[in-house]
């Protein structure tokens, strides 16, 4: 008896390329297996490591229930045909270390890993994790030449999910019952919006006094740099993961979800050729819409404060680029 099923009789399993296999990409493997969305190939440069991983991955299959499967590979012509590209290649920062720090360490690294990945994967939506978050995002879009709605960055959605943690912790709430926004850069200029944080759609700021509101925005502000420190070898990998794996499952099951993504401004919030956190629903074409809320002039202050940073690090990237040739 011929138990195996042909490939005509195999239904088509969508295709995510996770590039880097480290503890972001690695842990993203397994949240997107386990919840059954897609096919996974992992690349590294390591020789081995992304194999091993997959294979590991794959003997869990049976005690996890799902049938998807993980590919391990130094070879970008294994990632052809992804439906979904992240790009998480690159190095972590270490205690005392700004995400700015990685700026040199990381931008050639992303490049190249866009370019590689889009010769392969012309039709696939990309997201960028490497950091700093904001530039590898412009610089991979730079890259590859593709429309904002293709490729764009995950950070606001950790960043917001660090904020309704810090809420929910406060208020001995619910982490489900609160919903958080933090938009701008994924840096110490990130801008989250009390007004726009609720627990079952009650504003923050009617549960909260000022002072309060002002110790959570903060520790948002710095919650990455409160991992790295703790750890003392890396940083955060397991929240990175589940909010990157929010934004691949909005793709895959087409859910438009309005998500704070990294994307490139083309004059919404009066900014232009930049990119920077804004809410934006994103479904099965990518980024479907931008949307523009409505802000305080501080809040806008803020926003703009966060872009210019960006803007100064992409300067910053682009002269280098160009003196290498
Ligand atoms: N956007 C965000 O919110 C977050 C961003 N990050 C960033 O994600 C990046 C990865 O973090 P981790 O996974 O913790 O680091 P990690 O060190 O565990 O993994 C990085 C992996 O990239 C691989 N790599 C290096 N160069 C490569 C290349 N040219 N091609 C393919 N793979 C390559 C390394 O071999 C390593 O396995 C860091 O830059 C980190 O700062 C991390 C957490 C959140
Ligand atoms: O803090 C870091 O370097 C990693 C990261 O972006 C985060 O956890 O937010």
């Amino acid at each position: 008896m011929n138990y195996s099923l042909s490939s005509s009789t195999r239904c088509h399993s969508p295709r995510v390329t996770v590039v880097g296999a480290g503890k972001v990409g690695s842990t993203l493997a397994q949240r997107i297996v386990e919840k059954n969305l897609a096919d996974v190939v992992l690349l590294d440069i390591v020789n081995g490591m992304p194999q091993g991983l997959a294979l590991d991955l794959m003997e869990a299959r049976g005690i996890e229930l799902h049938n998807r499967k993980i590919t391990g590979s130094n070879n970008y012509a294994d990632t052809s045909g992804s439906d979904i590209v992240v790009i998480t290649a690159g190095f972590p920062r270490k205690p005392g270390m700004s995400r700015d720090d990685l700026l040199l360490m990381n931008a050639k690294i992303v490049v190249e890993a866009a370019k590689r990945a889009i010769a392969h994967s012309p039709n696939a939506i990309y997201i960028v994790v490497t950091n700093p978050l904001d530039v590898m995002t412009y610089l991979a879009k730079e890259a590859t030449g593709l429309g904002r709605d293709l490729i764009m960055g995950m950070a606001g959605v950790l960043d917001s999910a660090r904020f309704q943690t810090f809420i929910a912790m406060e208020l001995e709430a619910c982490p489900s019952d609160i919903n958080a926004m933090v938009l701008g850069s994924h840096g110490n200029l990130m801008v989250p919006l009390p007004r726009y944080s609720t627990v079952n759609g009650i504003p923050i700021t009617e549960l909260l006094d000022a002072a309060t509101i002002e110790r959570l925005v903060e520790r948002t502000r710095n919650g990455g740099a409160e991992i790295v420190e703790l750890m003392q070898n890396g940083s955060a990998f397991y929240a990175p993961a589940s909010s990157i794996c929010v934004m691949v499952e909005s793709i895959l099951l087409n859910q438009s979800r309005l998500l704070p993504i990294a994307t490139y401004l083309q004059g919404e919030y009066d900014l232009k050729d930049v990119v920077t956190g804004v809410p934006c629903r994103l479904g099965s074409s990518g980024i479907e819409s931008v949307l523009e809320l409505s802000l305080t002039d501080e809040e806008i202050a803020a926003l703009h404060a966060s872009a210019a940073a960006v803007r100064q690090s992409i300067n910053q990237a682009q002269q280098i680029f160009a003196l290498c040739g």
